[in-house]
């Protein structure tokens, strides 16, 4: 027993990447997880003097490590539908799993990130980084291990040691991204992350959180309202539509796996951009 105990503690906790045995291993067991199913999903938002009926008949699935991207116009129930899938809100009818178990409330194994800024402004982009870790209770060693491999992948390492202040708004979401996915999700839920950069940043953040979701294997669902974000990023598109939110279409986006942004030049791209844009003015 001692024996293996010392051979544990002996053993490497990063591979020659200098990645956690812990992310390798997950990152193995995480290609065959991250499926959610939405079916028949109904939420009416219901006071004593007042009900609304924000979605109707819900049908989604989301395949494992599939990125699939949310657009409709505003009030549609875009955020209500991701709250849902995160159990941050109820459904009033319907019902939604991950994996085949339902969700009844949030969990580690959906990271969400959202537009506004949510970092511990107290604690630094390594601490913040390590948060969901720590409280698992994964080891001060091991943590470390985690935080160095996500500071690599969102290419902030020089910035382990500055606070949330000291970050401009792209790197902001780029901590944001890499706390969430220090948690090793299934899945990862976003609502408008990029909504509020620039569009140079915007467009550098579609091109990392593509690359991050190639590597790490994550199943994301992805809100916004920006159709050339939504066609550049996904591999299928849900346009939602209002009064109340519904699904109208889903489009198979039909573009090379690479999205180099010389893809938002050919054809197919544009093409689908203007038929989103049609459906989307009805
Ligand atoms: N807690 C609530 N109580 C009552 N109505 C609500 C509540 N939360 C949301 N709603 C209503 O539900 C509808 C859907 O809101 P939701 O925020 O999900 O839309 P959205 O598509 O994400 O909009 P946007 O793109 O502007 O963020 C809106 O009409 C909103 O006013």
């Amino acid at each position: 027993m001692e024996a293996a105990k010392r051979t544990a503690e002996a053993a490497p906790l990063q591979d020659k990447a200098g990645r956690s045995v812990r992310a390798v291993e997950t990152d193995k067991a995480s290609a065959q997880r991250g499926e959610i199913a939405i079916s028949g999903l109904s939420k009416v938002y219901e006071t004593k003097k007042s009900r609304f009926e924000a979605l109707r008949g819900i049908d989604l699935n989301v395949r494992t490590n599939e990125f699939v991207t949310i657009v409709g116009p505003s009030g549609c129930g875009k955020s209500t539908l991701l709250r849902i899938v995160a159990g941050l809100d109820e459904l009033s009818e319907g019902l939604v799993t991950l994996d085949g178990e339902e969700v009844i409330g949030p969990g580690a194994e959906r990271g969400m990130v959202f537009q506004g800024y949510t970092l511990f402004p107290w604690l630094t982009v390594r601490e913040n980084i390590e948060y969901g870790p720590k409280l698992k209770g994964i080891s001060t060693l091991e943590r470390r291990a985690i935080s160095n491999h996500f500071l690599k992948v969102i290419k902030l390492e020089s910035f382990a040691n500055a606070y949330p202040k000291q970050l401009s708004g792209g790197m902001k979401q780029r901590v944001a991204i890499a706390r969430a996915l220090a948690n090793r999700p299934k899945v990862l839920l976003m609502d408008e992350p990029f909504g509020a950069l620039d569009a140079q940043t915007k467009l550098e953040m579609q091109e990392m959180l593509l690359e991050v979701w190639e590597k790490e294997k994550t199943t994301v669902l992805f809100i916004t309202h920006d159709i050339d974000e939504a066609v550049f990023l996904s591999q299928r598109v849900v346009v939602m539509g209002a009064g109340p939110g519904r699904i109208l279409k889903t489009f198979d986006v039909m573009l090379p796996a690479q999205r180099t942004p010389e893809v938002r030049e050919l054809p197919e791209f544009l093409a689908l951009k203007r038929e989103l844009g049609l459906l989307l003015k009805h």
